[in-house]
């Protein structure tokens, strides 16, 4: 069953085109993630989607619901975590999850919802007392307090410390496993390759790819290479020959083949043939950064990066 469905999605403000033409198809029960450079339109297609925004063209449905014609019926099945929710200052936690969940006709239970996120012991702390990491819990707990089928979460861990992403990722699993479909914007790859079933990448308004995690690595670099150092006498023709090889370079009894395809398993077939132990064997690890330079032509921005500017 499709949760998400978004065609060609149009919004500009004045002059300026934030969104060009997004499509999104995003399956029950995915975690589906949206990446992209800064100001590429990840914000205004998941506020669209929410039906914070209005777009200019396209259409959007969630779970069958159009976000601005049926917008009670939206609501009671989607759940938002804003990028920069703010509360008062004064209210606490217990009474701003009892307060949301009185919003909703059928709610989740606020206080089981409280244990999840590890809020019990700041039940009576006031929102400003609260730290950076338990504010985003907050604000995770008040997207999920509707009991929604959706829900989007606009860069979950952003200001958080390495401990706490990792909790709010296994958090978030949990989420997923109660039968909740995700839809998630991050600038972190490593987020994004750890908890996304599939992935988005957002450039200039428009979606330059969606795949699999491992799709889009092995999308963006089909060029790989092995590097391993050989005690005996090695032909240099034994690898050059082979069909997924295209260059061989030997730098101080190290070699590094370049290929594509099943590069490794060739390089290792061959030389097992040539009857040659390759030591220090290393293959080329291209990761989810590889992926979106690739595609946006830009660096992805680090957590420790975003944790000092914040
Ligand atoms: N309310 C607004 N009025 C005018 N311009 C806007 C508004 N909201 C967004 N924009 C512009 O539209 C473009 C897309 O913004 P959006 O926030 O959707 O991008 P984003 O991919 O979420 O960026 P970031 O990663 O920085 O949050 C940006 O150039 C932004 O400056």
């Amino acid at each position: 069953m499709t949760a998400i469905e978004v065609r060609n999605l149009h919004k500009r403000y004045g002059q300026h085109i934030a969104v060009d033409d997004v499509s999104l198809t995003i399956e029950e029960g995915e975690i589906f993630g949206i990446i992209g450079p800064n100001g590429a339109g990840k914000t205004t297609t998941v506020e669209s989607i929410a039906g914070l925004r209005t777009p200019d063209s396209g259409s959007i449905s969630v779970l069958g619901f159009d976000p601005k014609k049926n917008r009670a019926e939206v609501r009671e099945r989607l759940g938002v975590q804003l990028q920069e929710s703010s509360f008062p200052d004064a209210i606490k936690v217990a009474e701003a999850l009892e307060l949301y969940s009185s919003f909703y006709r059928e709610p989740a239970d606020w206080r089981e919802l409280m244990e999840l996120l590890d809020l019990t012991k700041k039940r009576n702390t006031r929102y400003k007392a609260l730290s950076g990491g338990q504010k985003q819990r907050l604000s995770i707990a008040l997207a999920l307090v509707g009991d929604p089928k959706v829900a989007i979460l606009d860069e979950l861990t952003t200001g958080l410390d390495p401990q706490a992403r990792r909790d709010t990722w296994s958090l978030i699993e949990r989420v997923r496993d109660t039968g909740v479909t995700i839809l998630l914007v991050t600038h972190f790859m490593d987020e994004a390759e750890r908890l996304c079933d599939r992935i988005a990448v957002i450039d200039g308004g428009r979606v330059a790819a969606v795949d699999t995690p491992a799709g889009l690595i092995a999308q963006a670099s089909a060029v790989q290479q092995v590097r391993f150092r050989v005690r005996q006498p090695l032909d240099r023709s034994v690898l050059t020959e082979l069909r997924d090889v295209t260059d061989v370079e030997i730098t101080e009894g190290r070699w590094r083949v370049t290929g594509s395809g099943q590069l490794l398993s060739s390089v290792a077939g061959a030389l097992a043939r040539a009857q040659v132990v390759a030591e220090d064997l290393r293959v080329d690890q291209r990761n989810l950064d590889d992926a979106f330079v690739a595609f946006t032509g830009r660096a992805p921005q680090s957590p420790e990066l975003l944790q000092k500017e914040g």
